[in-house]
């Protein structure tokens, strides 16, 4: 019997999860991850106000590989045909995927990560006035989950952008400004900024001058693409000015037979989304099984990336606000699509969890 192909998968997120999970009966797959867990990146902000969900919404990558490995630890380089992690292994593959997404600073345990989100609700709860910092996506959904389950906090919003949620287009950004300022009683404060440097309270100031007492700040500002651990590899010369990765058509990095991209860090020219990093690991999982089946140029699959940008952002765990390709929508509606249960089952069951 020939021998197994062995496939490294650098990075448990989203697209590497379901690479990994996807691959496993068919070759020899080892995970590269910091972190012991997977984690449905949807539910984050429900944790924070609800962190008993913590215990469906990270999964140990245990829980869900069977046979692939697990190196737990960060990768440090590509050299050659191996993958070096900061724990010194050196792991060779005949096929290498990148999933690095986002650069991730914290814990590395699933029992760390549940105790985070209960001191972050704790936070909360001894609160009167609870200050976030950043309108994008993440900052957006916090204060929604704040103002939906503790109505007697006030909360302040600043981003420095123009407008909240720029990510989308201006009707969400109009209509999520309305629903936390009149409906919520939010005070948001756009073009303005906080440094982030030695960021205590009670008392804050703006870049403009404003002050804010609060007496607990959540920063959710957006993250750096994690691509930094390649700078010292050969692979180094195909990251682009934004930092990520040069992918063909086949989701390959350019001029590379056998290494991939998937996800955030793939420079497919669209929005930076999880179920995108979901369909890309379908294309990357397929193409793996053709060459691995015909080694000589098999015919591979394309990945077409999305050409109008879809989004549904959570508003609170009833409420939420879409953006589809004719209309844009805020309320129970697309709350139903997202906000209950935000993807948790959906995550879980692509990973033949329960
Ligand atoms: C609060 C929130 C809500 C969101 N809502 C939606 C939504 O509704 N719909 C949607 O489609 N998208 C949503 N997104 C975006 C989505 O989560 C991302 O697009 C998606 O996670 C990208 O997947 P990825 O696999 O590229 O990277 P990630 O999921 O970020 O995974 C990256 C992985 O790489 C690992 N890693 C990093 N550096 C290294 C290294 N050096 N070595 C080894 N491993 C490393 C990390 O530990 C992590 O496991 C949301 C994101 C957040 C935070």
């Amino acid at each position: 019997m020939a021998e197994r192909k062995r496939v490294v998968v650098v990075g448990g997120g989203v697209g590497g999860s379901l690479v990994a999970k996807n691959l496993e009966s068919h070759a020899d797959v080892t995970l590269i991850d910091p972190k012991e867990y997977y984690e449905v990146p949807y539910a984050q902000m429900r944790c924070i106000v609800e962190p008993s969900m913590a215990e469906r919404s990270v999964l140990k990558h245990s829980e869900y590989l069977k046979t692939a490995h697990i190196v737990q630890s960060a990768a440090e380089s590509v050299s050659g045909s191996e993958v070096v992690t900061e724990s010194g292994e050196r792991v060779p593959f005949d096929f290498l995927v990148i999933t690095t997404g986002t650069t991730y600073s914290g814990p590395s345990t699933k029992a760390e990560r549940v105790k985070l989100y209960e001191a972050d609700k704790e936070k909360i709860v001894a609160a009167d006035h609870v200050l976030v910092i950043g309108g994008g996506p993440v900052g957006v959904e916090l204060v929604g989950e704040i103002v939906v389950d503790f109505p007697d906090k006030k909360v302040t919003l600043v981003h420095s952008g123009k407008r909240l949620l720029e990510f989308l287009g201006t009707k969400v950004s109009d209509k999520t400004l309305k629903w936390l300022q009149s409906k919520k009683n939010v005070e948001v404060i756009l073009n303005d900024r906080i440094a982030l440097e030695g960021l205590t309270g009670p008392e804050y100031v703006t870049k403009n001058g404003t002050h804010i007492k609060a007496d607990a700040h959540f920063v959710c500002i957006g993250k750096r693409v994690g691509s930094s651990w390649l700078q010292s590899s050969d692979l180094s010369q195909l990251i682009d000015e934004e930092g990520r990765l040069k992918v063909d058509a086949n989701m390959r990095l350019e001029g590379q037979s056998n290494i991939f991209a998937v996800g955030d860090i793939a420079n497919t020219k669209e929005i930076k989304q999880g179920y995108l990093a979901g369909k890309q690991a379908d294309v990357v999982v397929d193409n793996i099984k053709r060459l691995i089946k015909n080694s000589k140029a098999p015919k591979l699959a394309e990945y077409k990336p999305l050409t109008s940008p879809l989004g549904l952002v959570s508003l609170g765990r009833y409420e939420g606000v879409a953006q589809f390709p004719i209309v844009t929508l805020i309320g129970r509606l697309p709350g139903m699509l997202k906000s209950g249960d935000l993807f948790v089952g959906k995550a879980r069951g692509s990973l033949g969890v329960k």
